[in-house]
Order: structure tokens, then C-alpha cells, then sequence
């Protein structure tokens, strides 16, 4: 097992966010982590990246608590693209991406050529190579995504935290990214909203609803119509990808609105 969350309890002033919640994430596995608006999955994913310190319980890798490991080692094994990063800072898209290096290095210092090789490879990975020199302020939505996502895969991390990646992405950039993920070797963990990329994309997908766990396991084992119809509110007709056999979902809207 390579990553767990074990018990993990965040409440902020008297709300509790995230409700112990408990999960695996197999060596190579992607985990996606689905649910409706303020269910927690950016809470539990900061818990992760250690953006937010759980109240009760704890993110162990390999067994080992994460609190136990200092910033820059978690750092070298964790990596995370969050929700709308933004920055008022202009460096070039090749700046941004050698950042991903930086906790491999005591005290700075100049890239290797083994650095150099790892951040070209990463910017192909994400198809930026030919925005190398150009400033982040200047890029589009998607494109500033795929810079953060080039700069945490430069990271060489052991697990990928990744909350909405697909956000501002075209929908051959959201299959690209995805699949890549999917057989790139790495542990992720994947918050993702649309559950038709979810199912197409993730090994195994888990549901929060209220900050609590309601279902794990294989996409077509979990998104059966009465649970989306209970999480999300939504009424869903499932059908099987002709192409790949996986489970997509047509849905409509319950309720007296719906014509
Ligand atoms: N610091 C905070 N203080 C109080 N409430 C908070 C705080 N941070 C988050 N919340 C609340 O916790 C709930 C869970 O938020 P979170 O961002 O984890 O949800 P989410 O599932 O990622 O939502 P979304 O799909 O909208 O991104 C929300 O209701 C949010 O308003």
C-alpha cells in the first residue's frame, strides 16, 4: 500500500469538514475522489499535500505519518496541483516547471543536466515544450493547468494529488492528461467532478458526501443510479461505453423542474 488515509477528522470552527475518513491508494493506483459541491474532497486532498493538518487521525505513506517527515522530504514524495492556483509573479513557463525540482536540492543552486532532462520531459509529458520561454501570465486557463501539472510530475513524486486537474482543459487535453496519469506509474489521488471522466479514467473511485465516505471501489461497482441519484440529485441512465466498456452516465434533473 502506498498511501492511506487513516481516521481523518478536519473540523474548522466547530464544522466538521471531513469526517473520518479512511482510504488506501495502491502503489499505481488512481483513486478518483468524487462527490457534489463542499463534500470535502479539497479538504481531504489538502490533509494529503499538507496544506491543512487533520484534527483527528492521519495521512501515513508506506506506513509512515506524513507529520513525521519534514516539508521538503513530503515534498519529494507528494506532489499536488490544487484548485486555482494563482500567481502575480511572471516567470517563464521553463521557471515554473524547474520549481518542480526544488526539494530535490539542499539550499538551491543551479539545475543538473539530469534536472534539465526531467523538466523537458515533463513539459512534453504536458505538451508545453513550445511555451518554454514564454511568461505564465500570458498563457491561457488550460495552459497555465498543464504548466502546474508538468512542474509537479518534474517533482518525481511517488504520489500525485491532483484536485480538478481537468479544470480549463479541451477535452483531448483532459483524456491525454488522464490516461497519462492512469499508466505513468505514479500513485494518485484525483478530485475530479465530471463522472464520466471519472469512470473512464480511474481505477477505483471514491464518493464523499458530506464530508463522509458513502462508497469505494470500481467505477462500475460505485456509480449504480441510485447512489448518484442520492449523492448528486440528479437522475442517471447508465450505460456501457461501446468503445471501452465502462460505465457513462446520461443524467436529468429530478425533481419538479424537470420537464
Ligand atoms: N476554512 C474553512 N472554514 C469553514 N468552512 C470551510 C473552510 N474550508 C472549507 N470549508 C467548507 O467545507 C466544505 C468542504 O469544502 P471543500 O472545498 O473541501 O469541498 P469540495 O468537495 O472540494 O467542493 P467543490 O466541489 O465545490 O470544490 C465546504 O462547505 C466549505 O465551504
Amino acid at each position: 500500500m502506498a498511501l492511506a488515509l487513516d481516521g481523518v477528522s478536519v473540523e474548522v470552527t466547530g464544522a466538521t469538514l471531513v469526517r473520518e475518513l479512511s482510504l488506501t491508494v495502491e502503489s499505481g493506483e488512481v483513486l478518483g475522489l468524487v462527490g457534489p459541491n463542499g463534500s470535502g474532497k479539497s479538504t481531504a486532498l489538502r490533509c494529503v499535500y499538507r496544506a491543512l493538518r487533520p484534527t483527528t487521525g492521519a495521512v501515513l505513506l508506506d506506513g509512515t505519518d506524513l507529520t513525521a517527515l519534514s516539508l521538503r522530504d513530503s515534498a519529494r514524495s507528494v506532489a499536488a496541483v490544487a484548485q486555482d492556483n494563482h500567481t502575480e509573479l511572471d516567470f517563464t513557463v521553463a521557471e515554473v516547471v524547474a520549481l518542480g525540482r526544488f526539494p530535490h536540492h539542499q539550499g538551491g543552486g543551479a539545475l543538473s543536466e539530469h534536472d534539465r532532462l526531467l523538466c523537458q520531459e515533463a513539459m512534453r509529458r504536458t505538451d508545453i515544450t513550445h511555451l518554454a520561454d514564454r511568461g505564465v501570465l500570458s498563457l491561457s486557463g488550460g495552459e497555465r493547468q498543464r504548466v502546474l501539472i508538468a512542474r509537479a510530475l518534474a517533482q518525481q513524486p511517488r504520489v500525485l494529488v491532483l484536485d480538478e486537474p481537468t479544470n480549463h482543459l479541451d477535452v483531448r487535453h483532459q483524456l491525454e492528461l488522464l490516461s497519462f496519469v492512469r499508466h505513468c506509474g505514479l500513485t494518485a489521488l484525483v478530485a475530479l467532478h465530471d463522472l464520466n471522466l471519472a469512470a473512464a479514467t480511474c481505477d477505483r473511485l471514491a464518493v464523499l458526501c458530506g464530508g463522509t465516505l458513502v462508497a469505494i471501489g470500481p467505477p462500475a461497482d460505485v456509480l449504480t443510479p441510485e447512489l448518484v441519484q442520492r449523492v448528486f440529485g440528479v437522475r442517471p441512465t447508465v450505460v456501457t461505453h461501446p468503445h471501452t466498456g465502462v460505465p457513462q452516465l446520461l443524467y436529468t434533473l429530478t425533481g419538479e423542474n424537470n420537464p
